[in-house]
């Protein structure tokens, strides 16, 4: 019988702390359409701050936060967007940029550090002498950190260059940055200079800082009024929306000094599994608090079954593919745990029950 779970399926699955719901219960609120609430204000404010933008703007999800932000910058009809084939928006966002926003995606294929090649960025650029067949390149997108590498972070002169690309051909960058607070930590710089060449950046507090929901845009005064507008028609204008803005402020407060100790509790983590018979980790890879577990080849066990067999040790991941499985580390998973999981993968990978094994 199961006396422990321990999940580990994302960081988007923590749940609210007593401070966070205290304050939850005590925020000062009004009705968020017809003016501003007080604690979305207070909360906006600060991230603006935190990002060294003009202003910002609380939305219900990352999802909404980089639809937003695609459909402000990419406005008129026939404009293009680039961003990587292995992204967030490309691939886990139902196509949103396209189905509800009519922009067209350009894919430049991600390199396995989250990257995507300089030379195929600028290539993936429409000539605008071809404006007559061509749509019209309006948007670079990045994502950092970049979940579907395993939360690699992408370098602030990364970023700039893309920045100075963008700048270059008239086009605006967004930044995906729902672990952006991940990447600063990583990198030891402030999440300020990390984003200082975008013109927007969607930033989930749902994720690795705990808030039970929200995501905050930040960007020009100009781009945030836009985006104001577009989330009321996106149905994401909230009334009293301080209740969920007090328990991410909370968020930031408290929890961004514990993205270090994930970062590390992944990197114990990825060694202590690399280290098990039938299983590889790339540990150099992990540099935040993801991790990526592959099933060595010829092995009987798939993804499936070992998930299943972790599931009854009291261990939960996520499935990736038929042979590899994906850990998140969040600040409600301990050091303790983490030796837990460790101790539990040989039984479930020799798939030895709880009874058994006990
Ligand atoms: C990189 C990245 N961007 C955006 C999102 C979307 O955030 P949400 O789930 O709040 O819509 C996620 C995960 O959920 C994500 O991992
Ligand atoms: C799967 C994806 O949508 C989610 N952002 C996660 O990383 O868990």
């Amino acid at each position: 019988m199961v006396t422990r779970r321990v999940d580990l399926r994302s960081d988007t699955v923590t749940k609210p702390t007593e401070t966070m719901r205290a304050a939850m219960a005590a925020a000062e609120v009004d009705d968020d359409v017809l003016g501003n609430d007080p604690t979305a204000f207070r909360l906006e404010k600060e991230m603006a701050a935190i990002a060294g933008k003009e202003a910002a703007l609380f939305v219900p999800s990352g999802t909404m936060g980089n639809l937003i932000s695609v459909l402000v910058h990419c406005d008129i009809r026939g404009s293009e967007v680039i961003l990587g084939d292995n992204s967030h928006i490309h691939i886990y966002e139902n196509g949103g940029i396209a189905t509800i926003g009519g922009v067209h995606p350009r894919p430049v294929k991600n390199n396995p550090d989250g990257t995507m090649d300089i030379d195929s960025i600028v290539s993936a650029i429409r000539d605008p002498k071809g404006e007559l067949v061509y749509p019209t390149t309006r948007l670079i997108c990045l994502e950092n950190t970049h979940g579907n590498t395993g939360g690699r972070v992408l370098s602030v002169e990364y970023t700039d260059k893309v920045g100075e690309i963008a700048k270059k051909h008239g086009l605006k960058l967004h930044i995906d940055g729902a672990r952006i607070f991940n990447a600063a930590v990583a990198l030891g710089v402030p999440v300020s200079r990390l984003v200082q060449a975008a013109d927007s950046v969607s930033v989930c507090l749902s994720k690795g800082l705990g808030a039970p929901v929200g995501t905050v845009i930040v960007g020009s005064e100009s781009f945030i009024k836009k985006a104001r507008r577009l989330r009321k028609t996106l149905g994401g204008g909230m009334r009293q929306v301080g209740v969920l803005c007090a328990a991410a402020f909370v968020a930031v407060q408290e929890n961004v000094g514990k993205l270090e100790a994930d970062h590390k509790n992944a990197k114990f983590l990825a060694d202590g599994l690399h280290k098990i018979k039938g299983l590889f980790v790339d540990v150099a890879s992990v540099e935040t608090n993801i991790i990526f577990i592959d099933i060595e080849e010829g092995s009987k066990m798939t993804a499936e079954k070992l998930c299943k067999n972790l599931e009854e040790h009291g261990i939960v991941v996520m499935k990736e593919s038929s042979s590899r499985i994906r850990i998140v580390l969040h600040h409600q998973i301990s050091y303790d745990d983490v030796k837990f999981t460790l101790s539990c993968f040989q039984n479930a990978l020799n798939g030895v029950s709880v009874e058994n094994g006990n």
